[in-house]
C-alpha cells in the first residue's frame, strides 16, 4: 500500500471530486459515513457518552457529518465546536447547518480553558479537531485542551490524524498533541503512524478506502510502500515440481566465536527452514560438535583456530554469504573479515558483528559487493552512519547511505523499515514478543535463504521480514508475547509460508 504525502492527499481529493463529478460535501459524507460504520459497528448501539471536539476545517466537518449521523442511529452524542480560527471550511458550515437540523442539542463553541467541558473516563471522544491540514504547533489553549483531552483518560478515536500530529514532521518536545487510542485514517496510512517518534500517537490504526481515483492513487509517484500480505504475496516465487536442492541455492553462515555459536546455528536453521537448498557454515572449532549434533542437514567447515574465525578459508562458491552473528570484534577476525571481503563478489548478508567491524573499520565499505544487505537495529545503524535528530533525518541519512553504496538496509524496529533502490519498504507484521535475544540471527538466516534461492537482495529483504513478523506473530498467538523465544520464529516459518496464501 503506497503512502502519500498531506499534498498528494489534497491532490486525489480534488481530482476525485472532478472525476467523480461529485461535491467535496459529498465526499466528506462518504469518508465520514465509512467512519460512522466503524463505530456503530464497535459500539452495537452502547448506551455511552460520545463527546465529539470538532475543529473548523474539513477534520471538523468529519465530525459534524459523524455526530449528525450516529444522533440519527440514536446514539448520545454531544459535539463541542473548537473555535480556533473565525474561518469555516465551505463543508463545515453545510455540516453545521444539517446537525442543528436534527437534533435540538446544538454544538457547545469552547474558545479558551474556561469553556472546556467535563470529560468522564467512561466517554468517548472522537477527536475531529484538526486532519492534515495541521500547519503549525498548536498554540494556547488549543495545546491546552489537548492536553486535557488526553487527561481525561476517555477512550480516544482520531480522525484521519491524531490532532496536532504532523504528516511531514515530528513533534518538538513541547508539542501538544492528541495521544489516540485508535485512528481511523483516510484512503492511506501516513509515514507518522510508523515511525519510532510519532507510532504511539496513533494507537490502533484502520485504514479506510474513501474511493479515491484509482488512476492517480495507482500513478502517483511515493518512495514509501507500507508491506502487508498483499504485497508480500507478489514477491513470492513459487516452486516447480521438477526441481532439485541445486535449484535452491547453497548458502553459507559464517560467524561464532566461543560461547557464542548459537547464533550461528539459529541462522543457519533459518535459512535451511526458508528452504535454502543447501546450507553450510563456516565456524570455530569449538563450534563443530554442536552444530553437527544440532543440525544434521548442515555442513560444517571450521576455522583452524577453536575459539574464534581467523582465516576464513571456505572454498566453496556458495550462492549467498550471510556474516557476523557471534564473530565477535577480535582484530584477527576483522582482519579475516577484510580478505573475506576482497575474494566476495555475490552480495553478502553483513549482521550484528559485521556490522560493528565496519563501523570501527569504515574503509571496509569498499570492499562490500554491490546490492549487499546491512541488517543493523537503531543502535548499530547509529555506529555505522553517525546519529540523527530525528526520524526523518535518519531515513534521509540511511537513504544517502544505501543509494552511495549500492546497498539494501534492513533497519530493524517495530516497524522495520528496508531500504534499498531509493525506496522505503515498511513491514505490518510481527509484534513486542519478537524483541528477544536471536531474533536478528533468524532474521538475517531468513533472508540469506531467499537469497539463496534467487531472489534479489531487496525482494528478499522484504519478503523477509515479512515472514519473520508473520511467523512471530503465530508464536504470539498461541503462546503469549513473553514466551516466544527466537527458535520458536524458525520452527512457525512452515506456517509463515501458508499464511501467506490464506485469505
Ligand atoms: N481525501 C481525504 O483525505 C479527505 C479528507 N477529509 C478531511 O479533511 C481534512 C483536512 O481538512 P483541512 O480543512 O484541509 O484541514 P484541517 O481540518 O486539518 O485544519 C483546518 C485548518 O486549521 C488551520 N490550522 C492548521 N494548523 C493550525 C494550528 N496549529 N492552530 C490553529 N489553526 C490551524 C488551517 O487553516 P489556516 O488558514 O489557519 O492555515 C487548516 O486549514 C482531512 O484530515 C480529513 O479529515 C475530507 O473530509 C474527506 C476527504
Ligand atoms: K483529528
Amino acid at each position: 500500500m503506497k503512502i502519500f504525502s498531506a499534498a498528494q492527499l489534497k491532490k486525489a481529493d480534488e481530482l476525485t471530486i472532478k472525476i467523480q463529478g461529485i461535491t467535496s460535501t459529498q465526499l466528506m459524507e462518504r469518508a465520514a459515513s465509512l467512519v460512522t460504520n466503524e463505530i456503530d459497528k464497535r459500539l452495537q448501539n452502547a448506551d455511552i457518552a460520545i463527546k465529539i471536539f470538532c475543529g473548523i476545517g474539513n477534520n471538523g466537518g468529519d465530525g459534524l457529518v459523524i455526530a449528525r449521523q450516529l444522533i440519527e442511529k440514536g446514539y448520545r452524542v454531544k459535539v463541542f465546536v473548537v473555535n480556533y480560527s473565525d474561518n469555516r471550511s465551505q463543508d463545515f458550515l453545510i455540516n453545521y447547518d444539517r446537525l442543528k437540523e436534527t437534533t435540538n442539542d446544538w454544538p457547545e463553541y469552547i474558545k479558551d480553558e474556561g469553556d472546556f467541558p467535563e470529560i468522564d473516563p467512561n466517554d468517548f471522544v472522537i477527536d475531529a479537531i484538526f486532519g492534515i491540514g495541521l500547519n503549525r504547533p498548536l498554540e494556547g489553549w488549543i495545546g491546552e485542551l489537548v492536553t486535557y483531552i488526553n487527561q481525561s483518560k476517555a477512550f480516544i478515536l482520531a480522525i484521519d490524524m491524531p490532532s496536532g500530529l504532523f504528516s511531514d514532521r515530528v513533534p518538538a518536545e513541547k508539542d501538544c498533541l492528541i495521544s489516540a487510542n485508535f485512528t481511523l485514517s483516510f484512503q492511506t496510512p501516513k509515514l507518522v503512524f510508523f515511525l519510532p517518534q510519532t507510532m504511539d500517537y496513533v494507537g490502533d490504526l484502520q485504514v479506510l478506502d474513501i474511493g479515491l481515483d484509482r488512476d492517480f492513487l495507482s500513478s502517483e509517484k511515493t518512495n514509501y510502500e507500507l508491506i502487508n500480505k498483499h504485497e508480500a504475496r507478489t514477491l513470492y516465487k513459487p516452486r516447480k515440481s521438477n526441481s532439485h536442492k541445486g535449484n535452491y541455492g547453497h548458502a553459507l553462515v559464517i560467524g561464532g566465536s566461543y560461547g557464542k555459536i548459537g547464533s550461528v546455528l539459529l541462522s543457519t536453521k533459518a535459512a535451511l527452514r526458508t528452504g535454502a537448498g543447501l546450507v553450510s557454515t563456516f565456524i570455530p572449532k569449538c563450534g563443530y560438535n554442536i552444530l553437527q549434533t544440532a543440525l544434521p542437514e548442515a555442513m560444517v567447515i571450521t576455522d583452524k583456530n577453536e575459539e574464534k574465525l581467523t582465516n576464513i578459508d571456505h572454498r566453496m562458491d556458495p550462492s549467498v554469504i550471510c556474516f557476523g552473528m557471534g564473530a565477535g570484534k577480535d582484530p584477527k577476525t576483522v582482519e579475516a573479515f577484510k580478505e573475506l571481503l576482497q575474494k566476495t563478489e555475490k552480495p553478502m548478508l553483513i549482521d550484528a558483528d559485521g556490522l560493528n567491524m565496519i563501523s570501527e573499520n569504515q574503509e571496509l565499505l569498499e570492499f562490500l559487493p554491490k546490492k549487499s544487505l546491512l541488517t543493523p537495529h537503531p543502535k548499530e545503524l547509529q555506529r555505522l552512519i553517525g546519529d540523527w535528530n530525528d526520524d526523518f533525518e535518519k531515513i534521509e541519512k540511511v537513504q544517502e547511505f544505501t543509494q552511495s553504496h549500492d546497498l539494501v538496509l534492513v533497519l530493524k524496529g517495530s516497524h522495520t523499515f528496508v531500504f534499498g533502490e531509493g525506496h522505503v519498504y515498511i513491514n505490518n507484521s510481527g509484534n513486542p514478543g519478537m524483541a528477544t535475544a536471536g531474533s536478528g540471527d533468524v532474521l538475517s538466516g531468513i533472508i540469506a535463504g531467499l537469497i539463496s534461492q534467487q531472489y534479489s537482495s531487496l525482494a528478499a529483504a522484504i519478503l523477509g521480514v515479512y515472514l519473520h513478523g508473520i511467523s512471530g506473530d503465530i508464536v504470539a498467538e498461541n503462546r503469549s508475547y513473553q514466551a516466544l523465544i527466537s527458535g520458536d520464529i524458525v520452527e512457525n516459518m512452515g506456517a509463515a509460508f501458508q499464511a501467506l496464501f490464506a485469505d
